[in-house]
């Protein structure tokens, strides 16, 4: 077996956005949780997407991580890596994005990298290196709340120079207007200048095939789902992988209880909590009594316990920004963060063990937790929920997860339209 292509996100439900569109773009997709283990079957397998839980972290603990699992993909015969970060360029000054792209160039032996979050698909879009979430700058968006790494400036040239040990250039449209020979041509006259990085505009899909037929020629490039699009659709063109008759296929029902979980605190998440309140029973777990033990998540197992056997349940973190950032304020934000996700994991544990086996999780390290508590290494892709959001199916079982495969539906904070929780469970059987 060797991969067409290879991809390391720097989270999990990231990765399964990345899957889903590779998937769509006519690439037959896994997506593995970490290295996967020597004996996961990847028989016709076109790309492989492995997850880390990488964003947040230590740039230093990131840039091992990612090194590793490109390492792994290099030498199942990946040509072309795929470091897939979020379409809202998710990073502090610290990194993570710029340190792992720097370490991973490095590795490929590549002078520069073309870097683009755009994924005009889900309404993110780059116009002069500055990036738009919807009709506004990302500065102005709801990102610039988010209570990991809020988003206060708008032009990815600054961010990632701040980021990155490399000098940081721009692939503007009018270039990439003029086509592969013309992003390529301006790509080596910025390496040329001594920089290693250029962010790559994009406002429509044309665009994005443009970027990724760009992008092929080189053998490390950096982006969310709109440049995997590209990757995949040039990737098919040339005839080096299948075609887009790759359909996702979920094999046969799993059954078993449903139950949906939520630690994302986006607009979009939280709109969707309000949604759910009218078609099943939800519970909002208090954050100050989680910080003070385990009393909170026995309580919210009891009462999943006497409501999931009628119908899904959904157990929310997810707060306001203004009582998101009290709670910080309060008890520090990465004790918050990690006490809410484990707890959200615990829970998740939990409802397993009660009989549940389609699990949606709405947060990306939400989900991280989530899915390294139950021990999953490995999904099939399956249907589409909401652009960037698949169903997916366990491959092999987790060490503390069931036997039995499951259904999970990992959502990134921001996607989905208001009915995602119940469109998501209609297409998980
Ligand atoms: N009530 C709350 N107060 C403070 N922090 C919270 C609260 N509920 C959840 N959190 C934390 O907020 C963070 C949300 O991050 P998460 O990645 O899960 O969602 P997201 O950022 O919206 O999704 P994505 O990364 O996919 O865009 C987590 O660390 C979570 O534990
Ligand atoms: O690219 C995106 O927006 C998502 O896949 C994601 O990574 C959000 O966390």
């Amino acid at each position: 077996m060797s991969l067409a292509l290879g991809s390391v996100a720097d989270d999990y439900t990231g990765a399964s956005d990345l899957a889903n569109t590779l998937t769509k773009g006519g690439l037959r997709t896994v997506q593995t949780i970490g290295i996967p283990a020597a004996d996961l079957d990847l028989a016709g397998v076109d790309a492989v997407v492995v997850a880390l839980k990488s964003r947040s972290i230590p740039a230093a603990e990131a840039v091992e991580r990612s090194r590793a699992a490109d390492t792994w993909l290099r030498g199942r015969g990946a040509a072309h890596v795929l470091f897939k970060i979020c379409s809202t360029f998710d990073s502090t000054d610290a990194g993570n994005i710029g340190p792992v792209m720097d370490a991973l160039r490095a590795d490929a032996g590549e002078a520069i990298a073309l870097v683009t979050p755009a994924f005009p698909e889900t309404g993110r879009t780059v116009y002069q290196g500055h990036l738009f979430v919807g009709a506004v700058p990302l500065n102005e968006s709801p990102l610039k709340d988010h209570p990991l790494n809020p988003m206060r400036d708008a032009n990815l040239v600054r961010v990632l120079a701040r980021q990155s040990a490399a000098a940081v250039g721009l692939v503007d449209c009018a270039t990439v207007a003029r086509g592969p020979e013309a992003v390529a041509a301006r790509l080596d006259a910025l390496a040329a200048e001594g920089m290693g990085a250029a962010i790559a505009d994009a406002v429509v899909e044309t665009d994005l095939e443009t970027l990724g037929a760009a992008a092929l020629r080189h053998r490390v490039s950096v982006g969310a789902s709109g440049l995997g699009l590209g990757l995949a659709r040039a990737l098919v063109a040339a005839g080096r992988a299948s075609a887009p008759d790759s359909a996702a296929d979920l094999g046969a029902p799993v059954g078993g209880l449903a139950a949906c979980l939520a630690g994302s605190c986006s607009q979009a998440t939280l709109g969707q909590i309000a949604a759910a309140e009218a078609l099943m029973p939800v519970r909002r777990l208090d954050p100050e009594r989680i910080l003070a033990g385990d009393s909170e998540i026995e309580a919210a197992l009891a009462w999943a316990g006497e409501h999931v056997g009628a119908g899904p349940v959904l157990i929310a973190s997810s707060a306001a920004p203004e009582t998101v950032r009290a709670l910080q304020a309060r008890h520090g934000g990465d004790r918050v963060g990690h006490a809410l996700e484990d707890a959200l994991a615990r829970i998740a544990e939990g409802l397993v063990a009660r009989g549940v086996r389609r699990l949606v999780v709405a947060g990306g390290e939400t989900s991280g937790a989530v899915v390294d508590r139950l021990g999953l290494k490995a999904f099939r892709l399956g249907p589409e929920i909401a652009a960037g959001v698949p169903v997916l199916r366990t491959l092999g079982h987790g060490a503390a997860g069931p036997s039995d495969p499951m259904l999970l539906a990992l959502k990134s904070g921001n996607f989905g339209g208001p009915d995602f929780f119940s469109r998501a469970l209609d297409l998980m059987r």
